[in-house]
């Protein structure tokens, strides 16, 4: 493998490496996609998203008869994440655009199990379905932000593990160039993504993110749901009931309905494609 076919594409500005390998042919492993991502040395992503046959994964192969394509899921330091709800709609929508799947519900097979997607034929926005949240606990979660405030957090579980954080600013999150200290943190055994919350008006709330393995980004759909349950919980608000939640990349509409269940719609976009030779790429590690 030297010459790799790709795309580039992004929901709400989190940007995805997008690489087709429906035979599961390809043997990319945490360097390789690393290298992909590095914004400077490579393409440059918050993450990469494999595009291959469910039948033909290991990981999958236990949902090819629900779906029939897996997203192989992996944020920019190459670590693996059981979701992600800006890539699977754009995943959606490379499927729709590359002709291998009609446009309108498509079901997708992901490491926290299969959703459902709405990509229409106009190229308008893209809805997925993102499961139900959990609230695994425990109690008295907080995060200590740059000038030492402590504040507490919800943890919310959107398939991967979320802290949600009400702030008055969004700017009291600080750089996030590393991810503010989270407490206790064996309440987080797998790391976790932070979400910084601020109102805008009833209905509606803006949120900065730090992702695990990513840093901060621009967007994060299971963050953006996150913050969504976790502020409707807080206003104690009727189900079903819509926020929009606004990201530095754009914004998203989520409702969570009577049953839990939580969907999510906003762009989803394929910008580019070409061909990199892994041979010229910076491998660390
Ligand atoms: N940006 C994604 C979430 C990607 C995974 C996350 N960094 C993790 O490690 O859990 C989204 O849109 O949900």
């Amino acid at each position: 493998m030297s010459t790799l076919r790709f795309l580039k594409g992004h929901g709400t500005e989190n940007d995805f490496v997008i690489v087709p390998d429906a035979d599961g042919a390809l043997d990319l492993d945490a360097r390789h996609v690393a290298a992909l991502c590095d914004r400077r040395a490579g393409i440059g992503a918050d993450g990469l998203l494999r595009v291959v046959r469910s039948a033909k994964d290991p990981a999958a192969a236990h949902m090819a008869d629900e779906a029939e394509w897996f997203m192989d899921y992996r944020n920019s330091d190459g670590s693996i994440a059981e979701m992600c709800g800006n890539g699977v709609r754009v995943f959606a929508r490379y499927l729709v655009e590359s002709g291998e799947a009609a446009p309108g519900d498509l079901r997708i097979a992901t490491r926290g199990g299969v959703k459902t997607v709405r990509v229409p034929a106009d190229g308008g926005d893209v809805t997925a379905e993102m499961g139900s949240a959990r609230f695994p606990g425990p109690d008295g979660i907080e995060v200590t932000l740059p000038d030492g405030t402590v504040r507490p957090a919800v943890n919310v579980n959107m398939g991967n593990p979320h802290a949600v954080v009400f702030v008055d600013h969004l700017d009291d999150a600080g750089t996030l160039y590393t991810a503010p200290p989270v407490t206790p943190a064996s309440a987080y055994p797998e790391g976790m993504n932070i979400e910084f919350v601020v109102d805008r008006a009833p209905g509606h709330v803006a949120m900065r993110v730090h992702e695990r393995g990513s840093g901060e980004t621009r967007s994060c759909g299971t963050g953006a749901c996150a913050v969504m349950v976790a502020t409707a919980r807080r206003d104690g608000a009727e189900l079903p009931a819509t926020y929009t939640v606004d990201v530095p990349g754009g914004r998203l509409v989520i409702t969570e309905f009577a049953d839990g269940r939580v969907e999510m719609t906003g762009p989803a976009v394929i910008v580019a494609e070409g061909e990199v030779d892994l041979a010229r790429l910076t491998m660390r590690g």
